[in-house]
């Protein structure tokens, strides 16, 4: 079968044919209507502890780019949070629009932002992150919003890094970068019960979408656009609109950390 993208023909519209699991009861993202978010008072302190030495290399998948990190130890873990247990740190990426009033995967009151960062994390009472992948508690993925607003120096490193990798399959080495440095000042945050956004779509994310956004210029916006879902060689196709739109709750209860 032929590969999913974000096109007319192979983009979120039809994912079900391939993954009908798309049409599933806890199918991410969603949008985050925040008067109808529960404040829970069990919810813990987000812990995020990440070993810079453990970033390894940047890819441009050909959906998005992503930073890798070694998980086979301990190092750069999430815990707390809604969260029980261990979760390493496995990638992070980021999804983004065509323009700056779109991209963001997650919106919060239909607001949508202009890119959302994802913090790929797999629960280390599975062997691996293949095993963790298929079961319900097996992934957590942070969520952070980018605004448009000052550029945003702890982007930058990653941003030039993306020279390298216009276009699909490329790949080059990432090292001694410290994915904390992403985070804004707060952790508050909500978290609910979803899936992957994009194929194969399993329904195994504990999500957790920061309140707080990052700031992101327009110029580092332009930047992400540089990228291309092509290949070399291929008609060129800029890497733009790399997020599916909301999907249904479905009876979900999304939780809050803050009052
Ligand atoms: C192409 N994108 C996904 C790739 N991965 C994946 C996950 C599970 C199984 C698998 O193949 C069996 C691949 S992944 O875990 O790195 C993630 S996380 C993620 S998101 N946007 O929901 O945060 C999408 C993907
Ligand atoms: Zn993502």
């Amino acid at each position: 079968s032929h590969g999913w993208g974000y096109g007319p023909s192979d983009g979120p519209v039809n994912w079900c044919k391939d993954f009908p699991i798309a049409n599933g009861p806890r199918q991410s993202p969603i949008n985050i209507i925040s008067g109808q978010a529960s404040y829970d008072s069990a919810l813990k302190p987000l812990k995020l502890n990440y070993d810079p030495s453990n970033s390894t290399d940047i890819l441009n998948s050909g959906h998005s780019f992503q930073v890798g990190f070694v998980d086979d130890t301990d190092s750069s873990t999430l815990t707390g949070g809604p969260i029980t247990g261990t979760y390493r740190l496995k990638q992070f990426h980021f999804h983004w629009g065509a323009s700056d009033y779109r991209g963001s995967e997650h919106t919060v009151n239909g607001i949508k932002f202009p890119c959302e960062l994802h913090l790929v994390h797999w629960n280390t009472k599975y062997l691996s992150f293949g095993e963790a992948a298929s079961h319900p508690d097996g992934l957590a993925v942070v969520g952070v919003f980018l605004k448009l607003g000052a550029a945003n120096p702890r982007l930058q490193k990653v941003l030039d890094a993306l020279e390298a990798i216009k276009s699909k399959g490329k790949q080059t080495t990432f090292s001694n970068f410290d994915a904390k440095t992403l985070l804004p000042d707060s952790l508050d945050y909500w978290t609910y019960n979803g899936s992957l956004t994009t194929p194969p779509l399993l329904e195994s994310v504990t999500w957790i979408v920061l309140k707080e956004s990052i700031s992101v210029s327009l110029t580092q916006m332009g930047k992400f656009r540089s990228l291309k879902f092509s290949g070399d060689g291929e008609a060129h196709c800029c890497m733009q609109d790399n997020y599916r739109p909301t999907q249904p709750l479905k009876g979900r209860k999304v939780r809050r950390s803050f009052k």
